[in-house]
C-alpha cells in the first residue's frame, strides 16, 4: 500500500466518526496516528524512534503504534476518546525511513502535541515517550535516537543550578579544561587514607577530585567521616596552592531525606560541590537541582547504569536524548565519555552528547547523530565531563575532540603514577598547560601532540614516568553506537 492509499484509508475512517469510533479493533494508523501530511508546529515536541518491527508486521502500522502508545492509545477502540479533544491529544507518526543499509530497522518520526505533557517534569515525559511503547509485542526493538523539544517546553524547566559559565566565575579558572581525578579504590578506604588521596591529588595540581559512583555510606567509611576527612584534604590543599579546589561529595542515598540531610552537611562544610548519581532517578535529579539553586551548590551529575539502555543501537535510548533531558533537569557536570578511553564512545556520537550539553543553539549535525535543530532558549550550559581510562599521553587527543569547556578526569591516571599521588597530578597538569600553551600558539596539537609531550617530560619528571607507564596504552575497540550517516544532506563533510 503507498502512502497516498494508507492516507486516503485513515482519512475516510477518521471522516466518518461513526466508523472510527465502533466498538472493536482497528489499525493504529486507522485510529489517525499515522498522518504522512502532518506537519509538526511550533510547539510540538518531535521524536525520532528506530524500531525494528517483527516479522511481517508493515512498518507503517509499527511507527502509527508507537505513537500511539507513546500518547492515548490502547488496543481496541474507546468510546471515551469522544469525552477529549483527541485529534489534538494522539501522536502523529508522520515519516517513515528504512535506516540506511540497515535491513530491518526503520527510522520514525512522531510529533507530540505540547498539551500532553505536565510542564517542568521529566518524569512525566519519560513516562510517555520511553514508557509501556518500549515492551510492546509487535515491535522486536525501539530505541529513541533523537528529540525536538518546543522553545514553550524548554521554558518550563529551571536548567543548571550553577552553569559552566559562573562555575568558572566561581572557580576563577579560565581559558583550559578543569582537572579531576576519580578516587581510588572504588570502595574500602578508611576516611583518613581517603582524605590523604584527595590532599594529594588536589595539592599535586587537579582542581577537583571526586567520590566514585558506588560510594556512598558502607561499613568501612560512613559518609560523615569521609566528608570531614575529604574536606580536611580540600582545605589544605587549597591554602598550599591559593587555588579553590572541590571535591564532588557524592550525596546519593536510599531516600530523599538521605540526600538532602548529605547535601546539608557538605554545604555546612563549605564544599563548593555535590555529587548525584544517575540511577537516583528524574525526580530526585529535579528535587536536588531545585536544592542546589538555593543553596549555590554545583551538581556533579555520575552516569552510572546509563549502558544498560543507551548502548546498543536498537534498543533503549540515545545518550544524546538523556544529556538533553539532564542539561533541562538541572545538572552542572554530566559525564559525556572520552572516545578514547576504556568506556564505549565513538569520537562522532560522543561530541554531539557535548555540543547538547554546551551550545546555545543545536543544528542538526547526522555525522554526530543529531537529527534535529534545538534552540536552548538561554538554559544554562552544563560541563561535560571526560573520564574512563584516559591518561596523560592522550592530552592533545582530549583537547583537539573537546576543547576547553570540559573537565577531564583521570582516576587511575593519577593514582596509579608510579612516583604516587601528587606525581600523577603533576604529570596531568603539566601535559594539560603544555598541550594548551601549544594550542594557542597555533600548533596543530592533534599530530605533534606527541612531541610536545615528549618535549615537557624533559624537564618534568612525572610526566616523564606517566609517559613511560602509560603512553602505548589504547583502547581501541569497534564502538557499538555510531552514526548512521556520514554527512549531513547539504552540508559537505
Ligand atoms: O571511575 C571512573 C573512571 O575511573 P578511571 O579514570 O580510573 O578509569 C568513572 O566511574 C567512569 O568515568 C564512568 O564512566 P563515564 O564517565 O563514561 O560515565
Ligand atoms: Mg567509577
Amino acid at each position: 500500500m503507498s502512502a497516498q492509499e494508507i492516507h486516503a484509508e485513515a482519512t475516510d475512517i477518521t471522516g466518518n466518526a461513526k466508523k472510527r469510533y465502533s466498538a472493536g479493533v482497528l489499525k493504529y494508523r486507522q485510529m489517525g496516528y499515522w498522518q504522512p501530511d502532518y506537519v509538526p508546529s511550533e510547539t510540538d515536541t518531535i521524536c525520532l524512534f528506530r524500531i525494528t518491527p517483527q516479522d511481517g508486521v508493515d512498518p507503517v502500522e509499527a511507527a502509527a503504534a508507537v505513537a500511539g502508545e507513546s500518547s492515548t492509545a490502547t488496543w481496541t477502540v474507546v468510546w471515551t476518546d469522544r469525552l477529549t479533544a483527541c485529534d489534538s491529544y494522539r501522536a502523529k507518526a508522520f515519516r517513515v525511513d528504512p535506516v540506511p543499509g540497515t535491513p530491518g530497522q526503520y527510522f520514525c518520526w512522531v510529533a507530540y502535541d505540547i498539551i500532553l505533557f505536565e510542564e517542568g517534569s521529566i518524569a512525566n515525559i519519560t513516562a510517555s515517550l520511553i514508557g509501556n511503547v518500549f515492551s510492546f509485542k509487535p515491535l522486536k526493538a525501539a530505541r529513541l535516537e533523537d528529540i525536538r523539544m518546543p522553545n514553550a517546553l524548554i521554558k518550563t524547566f529551571k536548567g543548571p543550578p550553577c552553569g559552566l559559565i559562573v562555575e568558572r566565575e566561581r572557580l576563577d579558572k579560565f581559558g583550559r579544561p578543569l582537572l579531576g581525578a576519580t578516587t581510588k579504590p572504588k570502595l574500602g578506604l578508611s576516611g583518613r587514607n581517603y582524605g590523604r588521596v584527595i590532599y594529594e591529588g588536589l595539592k599535586g595540581g587537579l582542581d577537583f577530585m571526586k567520590d566514585d559512583e558506588n560510594i556512598n555510606s558502607q561499613p568501612f567509611m560512613h559518609w560523615r567521616d569521609r566528608f570531614l576527612y575529604v574536606m580536611e584534604g580540600v582545605n589544605k590543599a587549597s591554602a598550599a596552592t591559593g587555588e579553590v579546589k572541590g571535591s564532588y561529595l557524592n550525596v546519593t542515598g536510599a531516600t530523599m531525606e538521605d540526600i538532602y540531610e548529605r547535601a546539608e552537611f557538605a554545604k555546612e562544610l563549605g564544599s563548593v560541590v555535590i555529587m548525584v548519581d544517575l540511577i537516583i532517578g528524574w525526580s530526585a535529579i529535579q528535587s536536588i537541582g531545585n536544592w542546589a539553586r538555593k543553596n549555590d551548590m554545583i551538581v556533579h551529575m555520575h552516569r552510572a547504569g546509563h549502558g544498560t539502555y543507551t548502548r546498543q543501537k536498537n534498543h533503549g535510548v540515545s545518550f544524546r536524548v538523556m544529556a538533553k533531558w539532564l542539561r533541562l533537569a538541572g545538572v552542572d557536570h554530566l559525564h559525556t565519555g572520552t572516545a578514547v578511553g576504556k568506556l564505549e564512545g565513538d569520537p562522532m556520537t560522543v561530541q554531539g552528547y557535548y555540543n547538547v550539553c554546551r551550545d546555545s543553539y543545536t543544528k542538526q549535525d547526522l555525522p554526530r547523530g543529531l537529527f534535529f535543530d534545538q534552540d536552548w532558549c538561554d538554559t544554562k550550559k552544563v560541563m561535560p565531563v571526560a573520564s574512563g581510562g584516559i591518561h596523560a599521553g592522550q592530552m592533545h587527543q582530549l583537547i583537539d575532540l573537546f576543547g576547553d569547556d570540559v573537565i577531564l578526569q583521570f582516576g587511575g591516571g593519577t593514582i596509579g603514577h608510579p612516583a604516587g599521588i601528587q606525581a600523577g597530578a603533576v604529570a596531568n597538569r603539566v601535559a594539560l598547560e603544555c598541550m594548551v600553551k601549544a594550542r594557542n600558539e597555533g600548533k596543530d596539537i592533534k599530530n605533534e601532540g606527541p612531541e610536545i609531550l615528549k618535549k615537557a617530560a624533559q624537564t618534568c619528571t612525572p610526566l616523564k614516568q606517566a609517559l613511560d607507564t602509560w603512553g602505548d596504552i589504547t583502547f581501541n575497540y569497534t564502538s557499538t553506537d555510531t552514526s548512521d550517516f556520514a554527512v549531513t544532506p547539504g552540508v559537505s563533510a
